[in-house]
């Protein structure tokens, strides 16, 4: 365990996932800290995004998937019986690698989720709440006058950005990224990197990347994961400068994966 002040905001302890008789992943414990950026690297594979999808029970929509162990935000274990999956995805905003805005413009993109989770009702209450998602999403200026246009008539990065506003609406406390930008050219890329520096001041985010720069640039906390299994998880400074697992080491300085 990773000695320092921050505060827990998920704290995974054994966590093991079968795919039918295949196991994914082997006995993985880590605390998760709030208003940190912590990102998953590692080989082709290896568990990262099926660990991410742990954290908002997406893998419980796979019919052949089993875990055992414990996802405890908040205080309470997700996977304890009395918890219903819907309300697990509210508190846990998900954005994945290809952007995909629904077939609905981008107002409706954003407040489509509030409105059917009565977080909102239409009118002004919606209107500011879309505004707000979109001011945080860093996309607001470049949308507000053309609000009733779909969401797939945006480019790639903004599309991206339309779909964080969404995922923003409805007020969620931890974003789960699955490789975010890797869809993306550079210069969108950097938006959403430095957009991500700055949500974490209100939330707290996991991001899986193949780019190890971005790793580095963004994150706070690196997890490495090979073959199923959390090898190191620490500082991301301490990852990339001073490894103290050989695989690590290898894997960050391009020896494998
Ligand atoms: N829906 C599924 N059904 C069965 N096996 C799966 C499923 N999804 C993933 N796996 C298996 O689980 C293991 C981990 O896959 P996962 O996608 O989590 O790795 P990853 O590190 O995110 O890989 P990548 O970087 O290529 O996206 C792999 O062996 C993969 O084949």
């Amino acid at each position: 365990m990773i000695e320092n002040d921050n505060k827990t905001k998920i704290a995974v302890k054994n966590l093991n996932l079968y795919y039918g008789v295949n196991q994914a992943l082997f006995d993985i414990t880590a605390n998760l800290y709030e208003n940190k950026i912590t990102a998953l690297i590692g080989p082709s594979g290896c568990g990262k995004s099926t660990f991410l999808r742990c954290i908002n029970r997406m893998n419980d929509l796979i019919p052949i998937v089993k875990i055992d162990g414990s996802i405890v935000i908040d205080n309470k274990n997700i996977y304890d019986k009395d918890v219903d999956e819907v309300s697990v995805r509210k508190k846990i905003g998900m954005v994945f690698q290809q952007p995909n805005p629904f077939p609905k413009s981008i107002y409706d993109n954003v407040a489509y989720a509030p409105l059917k989770h009565g977080i909102v009702r239409k009118g002004r209450d919606c209107d500011e709440l879309v505004e707000l998602s979109l001011i945080k999403s860093g996309l607001w200026n470049e949308v507000k006058d053309k609000l009733q246009q779909p969401g797939t008539s945006l480019s790639g990065g903004q599309q991206q950005r339309l779909c964080i506003a969404r995922t923003i609406a409805i007020k969620p406390q931890v974003i789960l990224m699955d490789e975010p930008t890797s869809a993306l050219d550079p210069i969108s890329t950097e938006k959403i990197e430095a957009l991500m520096l700055e949500l974490k001041q209100d939330y707290t985010i996991i991001t899986v990347t193949h780019n190890m720069q971005q790793a580095a640039r963004v994150a706070d906390y690196t997890a490495f994961f090979h073959l199923g299994k959390l090898i190191e998880y620490d500082e991301t400074q301490t990852i990339f400068v001073n490894p103290h697992n050989k695989k690590t080491e290898d894997y960050i300085t391009g020896r494998f994966g």
